[in-house]
Parts: structure tokens; sequence; C-alpha cells
């Protein structure tokens, strides 16, 4: 299968039944040590079946790091990364996401952590279609790109287009993925 939007339909379907299965994750070592020079963590509040990374931000905390969570107007929009004292109320936004009160300070985020639809293990991304993280990568290029997905939404090559960037590193529940091309 090669067009998207059927891939995300069917990935998206694979992460909810995971889900509701009640997956649960533990947070990589090797995200910790990322943690060490890298503070600013742009995160997610997640929705439906996404898998939840609450873990990751008590470690970006605990090593005294910030919090950072995107916030989006509409599709055409592109987004902002809006600091986030973990707790701060979250106000309800488009596609039923929560996320910080428009006028909280805007950061440049250090890594990015990136809610998945589907992944494979070159790095490629399918995200939601909006290409809302597709621009937020273009506009940090020095971030580092974190997936985080259930194992279930893995497979074996994605369509690429001329504007993804692939991620750095894709966190799920069985294992810490660094696509080759990736590695140092
Ligand atoms: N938790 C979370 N936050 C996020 C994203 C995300 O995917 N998940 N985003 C990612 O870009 C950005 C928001 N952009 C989005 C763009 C489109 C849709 C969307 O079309 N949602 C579908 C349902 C999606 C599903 O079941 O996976 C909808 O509302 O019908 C969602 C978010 C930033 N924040
Ligand atoms: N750097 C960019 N500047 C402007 N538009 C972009 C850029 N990157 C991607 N886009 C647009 O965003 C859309 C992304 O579609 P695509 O199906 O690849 O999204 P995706 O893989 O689900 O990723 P995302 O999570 O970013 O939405 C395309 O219409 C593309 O033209």
């Amino acid at each position: 299968m090669t067009d998207k939007p059927a891939l995300r339909a069917r990935l998206r379907a694979a992460r909810d039944a995971f889900a509701a299965s009640g997956g649960s994750f533990d947070v990589p070592p090797a995200f910790r040590e990322q943690l060490a020079e890298k503070s600013i963590v742009a995160t997610y509040h997640p929705v439906g079946g996404e898998a939840d990374p609450s873990g990751f931000d008590l470690a970006a905390l605990a090593s005294g790091g910030e919090l950072a969570l995107p916030h989006v107007v509409d599709r055409a929009t592109p987004l902002r990364f809006l600091h986030w004292p973990r707790h701060a109320e979250l106000v309800r936004g488009p596609f039923g996401l929560w996320q910080p009160h428009h006028d909280a300070a805007e950061v440049v985020p250090d890594i990015i952590l990136t809610p998945l639809v589907g992944f494979d293990r070159a790095g490629n991304r399918l995200g939601q279609g909006a290409g809302h993280y597709d621009r937020a990568f273009a506009t940090h290029p020095a971030a580092i790109r974190i997936g985080i997905a259930w194992s279930v939404q893995e497979i074996d090559a994605l369509p690429v287009d001329p504007w993804d960037v692939p991620l750095h590193a894709i966190a799920t529940e069985k294992e810490w993925i660094v696509p080759v091309d990736a590695r140092s």
C-alpha cells in the first residue's frame, strides 16, 4: 500500500485497537542520555489511542529541562511551541487537542517528541497529514526529532515525499529504534 491516506486509516485503526488493550511505556535510557545537554523538550498531550509521553516529560523535568506543547490554530497555520509548566491549565483547541493558552511564551525546542500515526525503520514518519510537524521540523532543523508510537504502527516502508524529514529515533513500548542514517 503506497498512498498516505489509506495507510493513515489502517494505522490509526491498529493504534487505537492496541491502545484499547492497555499498552504501557517505559522511558528508554537512550532518551535520558540525550537530556544531559538538551533542555527544552516539546512534548504532546495525547488524544485517542496515541502513546502517552508523560514518562518522557517527567524524565525531562527531572534532569532540569523544560517542557513545551504545540499550539495549533487550524490546518493551514504552522504550529508554535509554547512553554508549558507541567500541570499549567490547558485550553481546548482544534482536533480535540488540549494546548497552552495562545499567549504563553514561544520557545525553540532542543528535542521534539512527535506522536506518530505510522513509521518505518528508516525513520520515515506518517503524521496527521496537515504538515504541522513537517513544517516544524523545517523551522527547527537543529532539534532532535523523536517519534513515539506503539509497535503495531510500524510498516516495512512508508512512501516518502520531498518535504518529509526523517526521525532521529523512534520509541515504542518494545524498543528504541535508531535508523541507520541517524547513527553517528
Ligand atoms: N496529541 C497530538 N497533538 C498534536 C498533534 C497530534 O497528532 N497529536 N499534531 C499533529 O500534527 C499537531 C496538531 N495537528 C493535527 C492535525 C490534524 C489532526 C487530525 O486530523 N485529527 C483527526 C483524528 C486523528 C486520529 O485519530 O489520529 C480528526 O480530528 O479527525 C490532528 C492534529 C500538534 N499537536
Ligand atoms: N516545509 C513545508 N512547508 C510548507 N508546507 C509543507 C512543508 N512540509 C510539508 N508541507 C505540506 O504539508 C502536507 C504534509 O502532508 P503529509 O501527508 O506528508 O503529512 P504527514 O506525513 O502526515 O505529516 P505531518 O505530521 O507533518 O502532518 C503536504 O501538503 C505538504 O505540502
